[in-house]
């Protein structure tokens, strides 16, 4: 069964950002969130992503690398693996496999029983993951939903990952991919701030991201997401 299976809730460490004063990955970790992935757009290097892989890896909690470029791939045995984004609407064939290509030519370290894709559909226009892959964010749900369902049954991905980044989406563009999906894990992030949006996102993705709260506001805020996913979890069940 793959990891992810069971996770509710996911924080996103941007390795480009620093913590909250006084806070620490260790205090990310005693939030209950149920994995870490580390990942940014911007500013991806190397010694960066080890930092924070290093701190995280000490708390027995799942800590993923989501890469957004090749430069970006650390390889320590300190984490549990790699989530690479594979861009559905990019208007750039790199954020579909050309990054991909080049990052399989030049690296003979990669070891793909702990590489994993997300196929994210980018939904924020304002966000830098939307410029930085020329996606195409004017969809509507039918459109979502094609592109979920051509991810799982065209693409055999395992995860669909709905991205408004920056910004709360709207839930029934959400709805509409999780009601497509068969068995491939629905992740979505995007402006998750406080238990309700927390809940409401949950209700249709089996997985929400936070990202930027963690950084901005720090653990306790945090906490409340993971409250209102748990919640939600336990509802629809
Ligand atoms: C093939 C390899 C190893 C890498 C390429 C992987 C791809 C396709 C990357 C495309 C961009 C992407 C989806 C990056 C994932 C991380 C992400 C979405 C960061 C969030 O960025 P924003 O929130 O838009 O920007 P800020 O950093 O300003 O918050
Ligand atoms: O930063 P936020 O808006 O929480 O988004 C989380 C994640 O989806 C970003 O890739
Ligand atoms: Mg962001």
């Amino acid at each position: 069964m793959s990891d992810w299976a069971d996770w509710d809730h996911i924080v996103k460490i941007d390795p480009d950002k620093t913590l909250v004063d006084g806070e620490t990955f260790e205090d990310v970790a005693a939030t209950g969130t149920d994995a870490i992935e580390v990942g940014g757009t911007t500013g991806m290097t190397e010694e960066k992503m080890k930092r924070v892989v290093d701190a995280c890896g000490k708390h027995d909690i799942p800590v993923y690398i989501e890469p957004s470029n090749p430069a970006s791939v650390v390889h320590s045995d300190r984490h549990d693996g790699y989530l690479v984004p594979v861009v559905m609407n990019a208007g750039d064939v790199t954020w579909i496999t050309g990054a991909h290509k080049e990052w399989i030519r030049i690296d003979d370290g990669i070891d793909w029983s702990r590489t994993f894709t997300e196929a994210y559909i980018v939904m924020n226009p304002e966000a830098s993951v939307a410029s930085y892959t020329q996606a195409n964010c004017d969809l509507n749900a039918d459109d979502v939903a094609a592109y979920a369902e051509a991810a799982e049954h065209l693409l055999g991905q395992e995860i669909v990952y709905v991205e408004y980044s920056g910004m709360l989406g709207d839930p029934d563009i959400v709805a509409a991919a999780a009601d497509i999906l068969d068995d491939a894990t629905l992740f979505y992030g995007g402006g998750i701030h406080d238990y309700e949006s927390a809940r409401t996102m949950a209700q249709h993705a089996d997985t929400i991201v936070v990202g930027d709260l963690v950084h901005d506001e720090g653990v306790d805020a945090v906490r409340e997401t993971v409250k209102g996913a748990k919640d939600a979890t336990a509802t629809v069940r």
